[in-house]
């Protein structure tokens, strides 16, 4: 019997959540969702600094654990800040996740995804229809949101077993698609998440969350692919717990409760206990 996904990242299922040692999470992110992803790092007890002037991410790369940087609201001057970021987290040894938001909407970010992807990043994420773009398949994902199409069962093997071969030429970076189902790729292996609820693609900015709790993560020392898998894994129970808690309520309590189980659902030292995933085999 092939090991379980719960017993496969066991240890990072037990790191305590909220994290004991604050790591700093610097953010070059989207004015869109920039202060959900703040308070979601606080509440996990990261700290999060949103600092993206060019004159300034230098300095706060030094005093930074982890970097995340998110396309999702491009302009010319965001660009110059990414690259250089990239470049210094490159230099300083800092672990960094990039947000692919759009790759397959604007020409300009897919080529800013690629150059960023030279780079070495620990982690890329993007949502299916984001991940499919940058390994070549179709989609019919509009603007930064998923299809439907490309959450069914064999178009979520296919990318799958894509990522694995796009990866090979990635061997340090890992790869996370979103959606209703999420899978992680490597070089060498891929698992398929299963927790969630719909409402999580009903406020914006929940992908945006979800890399920079990975960066958070990574931060406090976790591998990349122990990191991913326990940031989605936990950020989709917190949906699973909060829908529970708000079955009658609107969207904007649904929101809040997924913000107060962020900083709830771990101090139940069995949260993860209904983790569900499967792995593809490499
Ligand atoms: N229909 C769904 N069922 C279960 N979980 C979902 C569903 N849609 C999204 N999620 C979860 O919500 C999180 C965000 O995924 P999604 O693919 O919506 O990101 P995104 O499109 O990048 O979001 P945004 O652009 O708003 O930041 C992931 O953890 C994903 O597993
Ligand atoms: C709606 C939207 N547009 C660009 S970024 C963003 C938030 C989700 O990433
Ligand atoms: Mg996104």
């Amino acid at each position: 019997m092939p090991m379980s996904l719960i017993e496969h990242f066991t240890a990072a299922f037990h790191l305590p959540l909220p994290l004991h040692a604050a790591p700093l999470v610097q953010c070059l992110t989207n004015e869109i969702s920039v202060e959900s992803v703040a308070n979601a790092l606080l509440a996990i007890n990261a700290k999060p600094v949103m600092a993206d002037d060019l004159r300034e991410i230098t300095g706060f790369m030094a005093q930074s654990d982890a970097v995340l940087l998110n396309l999702g609201h491009l302009s010319a001057d965001r660009e110059a800040s990414i690259r250089l970021a990239s470049q210094a987290a490159q230099a300083q040894q800092r672990p960094v996740v990039i947000d692919l938001v759009g790759i397959g909407a604007s020409p300009i970010r897919a080529q800013l995804g690629q150059q960023l992807l030279a780079e070495k990043p620990m982690v890329v994420k993007g949502n299916l229809g984001e991940l499919r773009h940058l390994v070549g398949l179709p989609s019919q994902a509009r603007g930064v949101d998923n299809s439907q199409a490309d959450s069914a069962d064999l178009a979520l093997a296919g990318l799958a077993h894509r990522l694995q071969t796009f990866a090979q030429a990635y061997p340090h970076t890992v790869f996370l698609a979103t959606g209703p189902t999420d899978i992680v790729a490597t070089a060498t292996t891929a698992w398929r998440l299963d927790n969630g609820v719909a409402q999580l693609d009903r406020f914006t900015g929940t992908g945006d969350i979800v890399g920079a709790l990975i960066a958070a993560l990574l931060g406090s020392g976790l591998a990349a692919l122990p990191a991913t898998v326990l940031a989605v894994s936990y950020f989709n129970r917190c949906g699973e717990a909060a829908a529970l808690l708000a079955s009658k309520a609107g969207l904007a309590t649904f929101r809040l409760n997924v913000f107060d189980q962020l900083s709830q659902l771990g101090q139940d030292p069995e949260w993860f206990l209904a983790v569900k995933g499967e792995n593809y085999g490499s």
